[in-house]
């Protein structure tokens, strides 16, 4: 059975959550308490290959959150940035994370990073503060998959994209010695125990 972790990040509000439980669930929940990190656990068989997927949700309101981007950085095996259409500010704070995980990547990591770039709340397209065009340019900038969806209207979308994803880091992961840097006994799920308290979901 492979492992694989991916991690959200993105700006607050920019609906990390509600895309992550759209993929995982098909549903869209309107609310989600967002003052906790959480650790989301699934299993799914993606080509015929039985896998053990973990995403990290962090948390943007915390105190903790402020120095939280550096674990998931260390951890995970591939990354969904979230912004928001309608919220330049959520799109300028993805390209600093797109530029602070490569920057962290850049020794270890010899192939590309795993990542994709979601444009989330496309349903708002009435108020839209980012061309798909900026989306996409920046995401050929930093090699990464794109898609603008809505969390709100839309499942295959996000799924196919998370597929996609998972599909990279799978190769990601074959041609990788170092397959982790955090073993069993140090995993994302300790650190978050340890750190924040247990708050695991299993969907
Ligand atoms: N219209 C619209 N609203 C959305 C969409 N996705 C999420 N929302 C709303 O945006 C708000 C924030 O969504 P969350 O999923 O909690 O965002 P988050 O990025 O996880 O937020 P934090 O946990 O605070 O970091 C909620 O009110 C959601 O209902 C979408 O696709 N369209």
């Amino acid at each position: 059975m492979n492992d694989i972790k991916l991690a959200l990040l993105g700006s607050e509000g920019a609906g990390k959550s509600a895309v992550l439980v759209r993929f995982l669930t098909k549903r869209f929940i309107g609310e989600y308490a967002s003052n906790t990190n959480s650790l989301y656990h699934k299993r799914l068989s993606i080509d015929g290959r039985q896998l053990n997927l973990e995403v990290f949700d962090p948390c943007s309101q915390s105190e903790e959150s402020k120095c939280i981007l550096e674990e998931p950085l260390d951890w995970a095996d591939g990354f969904v940035v979230v912004y928001t259409i309608s919220d330049r500010t959520s799109f300028l704070n993805a390209k600093n994370i797109l530029a602070q995980i490569k920057e962290s990547r850049r020794e270890t990591c010899k192939g590309e990073v795993p990542i994709c770039l979601v444009g989330n709340k496309q349903d708002l397209c009435h108020s839209r503060q980012v061309s798909e065009e900026e989306g996409r340019s920046l995401a050929q900038e930093n090699k990464c998959l794109f898609q603008e969806v809505s969390a709100a209207e839309n499942y295959l979308e996000i799924s196919n994209l998370f597929t996609k994803l998972i599909r990279h880091v799978m190769e990601q992961l074959k041609h990788r010695g170092d397959r982790r840097r955090y073993s069993g006994s140090k995993s994302m799920a300790k650190l978050i125990n340890n750190v924040f308290g247990k708050r695991r979901k299993s969907v």
